[in-house]
């Protein structure tokens, strides 16, 4: 089996110490790749090799367009290489295929859509109040950039901070989770095949506390953007102060879904268990914070438990699988800790709260779909991030209670509101301190529209025109046409 190497300035490479890693597949525990581990001095080098092609090279200044062409080239492979890179996903995740072409599909989008927009910002000429002089604002790339990537949307995420980045111009390094580097290693493969030129785009693969640390830290770079977990974040930020480096922080949510009693309750209970149970739970927008009108609570509770109960855990590759593992062992560990501590809060568990019994399952890291009820805001199963299969369901019975509840929280990632009352809902809509509100939805994010989090959930914002200027500085260039002399020194 061949070894999954870094890119470093345009070479292929193992890293010094010859160290390497086995990725596993969290389906069976089986190992199906090798890559080299790095650690600082790996990351040292490719920083360097940014640095030189940022400060020497030539594609800050190559006209957006050529920028945008070669990065369009990207998506139109990543779609003929669909098939494999979803397989790869499914492999290193664990999720269904079905996600992994979905996310195939998401990924060549967004590559197209920077593609298009790297020509469309031509500056701005702005009315200057001084006579006989012209005043520019234009955008430049901010200089080199790190970015590191978290395991349960692993080519997603990377593909969100890579193809605006190389768009604006800059040079960058990329760090993908060290246990699901497998799609990233593609993708760099076919940035080559794209014609990025050498230096442009540098991947590392390691630990974050080395590898990625390295990246917070590094007084060469310019810009680090980050997805990933709240307590990472924290560290990179104050990291990132040691040179002021720009700094996007994409981290965690436990994210409010709001149903009234007169939403349509067949799509609400459906979506509710889309919310939660999709990928197992493993996605930061996941709405595992159930708040239901009371009048209607114990009917939907019932209905959203006799659904849960049929969610079909297995392989990702099998027909049916509607659910595959959690990424690892130590994250079943941290999401059974969870559970215990809301048995111990006083939340009541209506389902699941176990690993499966099913045999087929044994050498996976399995967790039942798991619900309580009767969960107080204040509990911490209420109020943490457990990224995994689990749904707290709380009461509420009036507007105005369910906006303090959903905003008691010191996330604001993502939420949702389902209401018939088109009114309510936006009124609703418009009080929830959230970077993305659904209204009778949950889940949506395409290219066009921003992404990113208020409060705790981090600041900058990925895709749409904004998620391409998070990687440009803003220039004023001011032109006296008429230079006299000042006159003040005379
Ligand atoms: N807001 C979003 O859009 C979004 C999207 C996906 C995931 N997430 C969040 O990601 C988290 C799950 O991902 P995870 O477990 O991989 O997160 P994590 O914070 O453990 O790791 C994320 C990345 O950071 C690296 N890292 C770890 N320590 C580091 C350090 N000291 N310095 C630099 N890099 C370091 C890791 O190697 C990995 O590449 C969840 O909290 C989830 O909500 C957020
Ligand atoms: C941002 N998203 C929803 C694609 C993945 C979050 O984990």
């Amino acid at each position: 089996m061949a070894i999954g190497r870094m890119y470093i300035d345009g070479q292929w490479v193992e890293s010094h110490t010859g160290n390497t890693r086995e990725i596993i597949n969290p389906f069976n525990q089986e190992v199906i790749a090798t890559v080299t581990e790095g650690d600082e001095k790996d990351s040292q080098l490719a920083i360097q090799a940014a640095r030189k092609a940022f400060d020497k090279g030539d594609w800050a200044t190559t006209p957006a367009s050529e920028r945008g062409a070669i990065i369009q080239k990207v998506a139109d492979f990543i779609r003929r290489d669909k098939e494999e890179l979803a397989k790869l996903e499914s492999l290193d995740t664990g999720k269904t295929i079905i996600e992994s072409y979905a996310d195939m599909d998401d990924i060549a989008n967004v590559f197209q859509y920077f593609a298009g927009l790297a020509d469309k910002n031509g500056g701005e000429v702005i009315q200057s109040p001084i006579p006989d002089s012209e005043s520019r604002v234009v955008r430049e790339p901010v200089g080199v950039c790190g970015q590191i990537s978290p395991w349960n949307y692993p080519l997603l995420q990377a593909s969100w901070k890579l193809a605006p980045a190389l768009v604006a111009g800059n040079t960058l390094v990329a760090k993908p989770s060290e246990i699901t580097p497998l799609t990233t290693i593609k993708v760099f493969e076919l940035m080559e095949e794209a014609g990025v030129p050498k230096g442009v785009a540098n991947l590392v693969l390691g630990p974050g506390n080395t590898v990625g640390a390295e990246l917070s830290t590094s007084l060469d770079v310019d810009l680090i953007s980050f997805t990933g977990g709240i307590e990472t974040g924290k560290k990179i930020m104050q990291a990132a102060s040691v040179n002021v480096k720009k700094v996007a922080l994409e981290l965690g949510g436990k994210n409010p879904n709001i149903i009234f009693a007169d939403a349509d309750f067949d799509t609400a209970v459906d979506q509710a268990l889309n919310a939660v149970f999709f990928h197992a739970g493993q996605v930061c927008s996941a709405g595992s914070r159930l708040l239901v009108e009371e009048s209607i609570h114990d009917r939907f509770v019932e209905a959203v438990v006799n659904q849960a109960k049929k969610i079909k855990l297995g392989n990702g590759f099998e027909e049916g699988t509607q659910s595959g593992p959690l990424i690892s062992a130590e994250h079943r560990e941290k999401v059974e800790s969870f559970v215990q501590i809301g048995i111990e809060e006083g939340a009541e568990l209506v389902l699941g709260g176990k690993r499966p019994e099913d045999p087929k399952l044994q050498n996976g890291f399995f967790y039942e779909p798991t619900i309580f009820i009767n969960c107080i805001s204040d509990m911490r199963i209420v109020q943490e991030e457990v990224f995994g299969p689990v749904l707290t369901i709380e009461k509420f019975n009036s507007a105005e209670e369910v906006i303090e509840k959903a905003n008691d929280t010191i996330y604001g990632l993502a939420g949702a509101v389902w209401s018939t009352d088109i009114e309510k809902a936006e009124t609703v809509a418009s009080k929830l301190r959230m970077g993305t509100v659904w209204i009778n939805d949950f889940h949506p994010y395409f290219p066009q529209a921003p992404w990113g989090g208020f409060k705790q959930s981090g600041f900058g914002r990925e895709l749409g025109h904004i998620g391409l200027e998070e990687y440009t500085e803003v220039k004023h260039i001011f032109r006296n046409k008429k230079p006299q002399p000042a006159g003040w020194f005379v």
